[in-house]
């Protein structure tokens, strides 16, 4: 989990149980969505033929939850014993990440044939870092075995790929995400409209975590969590609302764009970043012509490798809207 979300979890109901933990599954068999990887890391368990694990993919799709199930079900009550995590970005350096990874691998529990290490955000480490992390992996590979979890594979060096399988996460199905929402809220006695769920399932862009944090945050203000609460809790703009905003700007009418900007970013509270991210996941559902969407999709890309280099967020989503306004359609 990064600091980031860390954060969000501040923001959750105190006194209550967190519900991704409480939803968390404990088997592969009760993992959401992910059926092709959960079927081979079944068939490893079966065959008792595990290899060191690469998991790649985006936050909240179930890769730290894959790691502990399969730890659950290979070591049953005895898991936390033969179960090590470790968050590479946490840790001061790949020289603490080795002493631990040696320490744990060193001794053996209840009779194994080997323990488990889940190393998370191992993207965070640099390349010499991962080259160490090779070596150790080598070292302990008769006793060990290790499961990788990134963001993208890309950023993993290849000699650490190649020792690994590789498993792909993708964004969870809005099928998968509205089944756990709605199986939740009726667990947890919550009335949760239509709507509701369609805005959290809309939030969360296929990351569970999100969702469920929506559901258990927006369920605080109120009886019922309707779309109105799962927006203003989530910092989500409507889609609508981004809809309208890219319609005025493409029909020429920029400070009326820019208007609709500015209620979203300072009254709202919504993150340029969230912006451009809505534009980019909405752009193809709002209807427009293609050479008009061709010329949002450039404008996005353009403002987002700004933004990623660390121009301001505003001032990139306001030239966005000023170009798209500069070229009216006929
Ligand atoms: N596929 C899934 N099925 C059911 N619940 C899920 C799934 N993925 C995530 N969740 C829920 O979201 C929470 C966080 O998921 P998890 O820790 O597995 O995310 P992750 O993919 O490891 O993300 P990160 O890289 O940010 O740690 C879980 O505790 C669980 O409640």
């Amino acid at each position: 989990m990064s600091e980031s979300e860390a954060a969000e979890g501040d923001s959750r109901p105190r006194g209550r149980e967190v519900w991704i933990e409480k939803y968390r599954p404990q088997t592969l068999d009760d993992v959401f969505g992910q059926e092709h990887i959960v079927e081979r890391l079944e068939s490893y368990i079966a065959k008792d033929d595990l290899p060191h694990l690469l998991f790649a993919g985006p936050a909240g799709v179930g890769k730290t939850t894959c790691a502990t199930a399969i730890a659950k079900e290979v070591y049953g009550d005895e898991w936390r014993e033969n179960f090590l995590e470790l968050n590479a970005s946490d840790e001061r350096g790949i020289d603490v990440v080795r002493d631990r990874i040696k320490n744990f691998a060193r001794v053996s529990f209840g009779g194994f044939d080997y323990r488990v290490i889940f190393l998370d955000e191992a993207d965070a480490l640099t390349s010499d870092a991962q080259s160490a992390l090779r070596r150790t992996m080598e070292q302990f590979s008769n006793n060990t075995r290790f499961i990788l979890s990134c963001n993208y594979s890309s950023q993993i060096i290849d000699p650490i790929q190649s020792r690994c399988a590789v498993f792909r996460f993708a964004p969870l199905s809005d099928d998968a995400v509205e089944d756990q929402i709605r199986a939740i809220a009726a667990n947890e006695g919550i009335e949760v409209t239509d709507d509701g769920v369609d805005a959290l399932v809309y939030a969360a862009a296929g990351d569970m975590r999100k969702a469920i944090n929506g559901l258990q945050a927006a369920s605080t203000t109120g009886d019922t969590v309707d779309e109105e609460a799962v927006y203003a809790i989530t910092s989500t703009a409507r889609p609508e609302t981004v809809q309208e905003m890219v319609r005025k700007a493409l029909d020429g009418d920029f400070t009326a764009a820019r208007s609709q900007l500015d209620t979203l970013i300072t009254e709202e509270g919504i993150a340029g970043g969230d912006i451009i991210d809505q534009l980019h996941r909405s752009v193809w559902e709002f209807g427009l012509a293609d050479r008009e969407a061709v010329r949002v999709m450039d404008r996005i890309g353009e403002a987002d490798y700004r933004i990623t280099v660390g121009a301001n967020e505003q001032v990139q989503l306001e030239a966005l809207l000023a170009s798209l306004a500069l070229e009216p359609e006929e």
